[in-house]
């Protein structure tokens, strides 16, 4: 559905008296295939939106090439256009005008005759929990209310793969989770594509089939997110013992599961395991076999921070 190529931006900019070279984006490659969501993981100032500005025809490249829905985004911007949903950070649903006739102007603008505008704006509010917002002035709404009515807006005239630029941004976690738990549905009911950018890594681990990580204009690496953190850490297993005279004991059972050397901190003994699962039954007994009394045994998933951070030295939360 998403074939980038090499995709990069460039803008000159003013620093004073001097012209200066901004990469925006220096090589963007990657495919999307039909019905994925896809999200686009990157610190601010990474270049996702950018490449999203590209990839929807509002900007050119300036160099490199993409195919979207089956069209070259240079040669056939119309065509692309057509196929595709688009809803920016800002949104779109804004002004004085009834959030119901927006959207039917919207859907005019696509070529849909007024009674199968009204008729899909209907059913679309429905569908998004937004029934009694017809009249309203998108600005009254609440911040989900109004992310929600974004959507509706990006799907009146049923795109094929809708591109959202960080979709929950500044909405609180309840909010948050209620708009994941739609974008999934849409996803199931109309079968689309869905590509999406965002700096939340909780976002992209629980609504992504694939995590596309973009950093400093370039792709760092793809694959789904439990691969993404396999791949990387493994589970970390934490084990903490009553008696600190069986610390030493404790580690040299847990050096000989763990893939690296075990981190001590106190009691605490932590090392990272290639498959808990298979792992923690023989790293009991062996613990019990040496005499440790344990506190607590637990494993902790890797998140995808842990996976951002080997990849390219920097925390996601920091870089922020
Ligand atoms: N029109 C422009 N003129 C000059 N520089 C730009 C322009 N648009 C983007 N940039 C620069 O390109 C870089 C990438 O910006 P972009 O907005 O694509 O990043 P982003 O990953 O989407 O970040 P954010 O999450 O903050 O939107 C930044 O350094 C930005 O300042």
């Amino acid at each position: 559905m998403i074939s980038a190529s090499g995709l990069a931006k460039s803008y000159t900019v003013r620093r004073g008296r001097e012209r200066m070279q901004v990469d925006a984006v220096s090589d963007a490659t990657f495919e999307v295939a039909e019905g994925e969501i896809v999200s686009f993981l990157g610190p601010n100032g990474a270049g996702k939106t950018t490449t999203l500005r590209m990839l929807t025809t509002l900007t050119p490249p300036s160099s490199g090439s993409a195919r979207v829905a089956g069209q070259d985004i240079v040669d056939r911007p119309r065509e692309v256009r057509r196929q595709i949903g688009y809803v920016s950070q800002s949104g779109s649903a804004g002004g004085f005008a009834k959030a119901g006739d927006e959207i039917v102007d919207r859907a005019l603008l696509y070529g849909l005759d007024a009674a199968t505008a009204t008729r899909r704006a209907r059913a679309l509010l429905e569908r998004l929990d937004l029934p009694d917002v017809w009249t309203r002035v998108p600005r009254s709404l609440s911040g989900g209310q109004r992310r929600r009515l974004d959507l509706v807006m990006g799907l009146v005239h049923q795109p094929r793969l809708l591109f959202l630029d960080e979709p929950t941004a500044g909405l609180d976690p309840q909010a948050r989770a209620n708009l994941w738990g739609h974008i999934r549905e849409l996803r199931e009911e109309y079968g689309m594509t869905v590509f999406l950018t965002t700096h939340y890594l909780d976002e992209a681990d629980m609504l992504s089939d694939r995590v596309i990580v973009f950093d400093h204009g370039r792709v760092v690496t793809a694959d789904t997110p439990g691969a993404l953190k396999d791949r990387i850490s493994g589970d970390l297993v934490e084990v903490e013992v009553a008696d600190p005279e069986q610390v030493d004991a404790a580690v040299r059972v847990v050096e000989k599961a763990a893939a690296d050397k075990p981190a001590v901190t106190g009691l605490r003994i932590a090392g990272r395991v290639h498959r808990s699962g298979t792992v923690l039954p023989g790293l009991t007994r062996e613990l019990d076999a040496a005499g440790v009394e344990l506190v607590s045994l637990e494993v902790r998933r890797p998140t995808l921070d842990d996976v951002f951070l080997t990849l390219t030295g920097r925390s996601l939360r920091d870089a922020r």
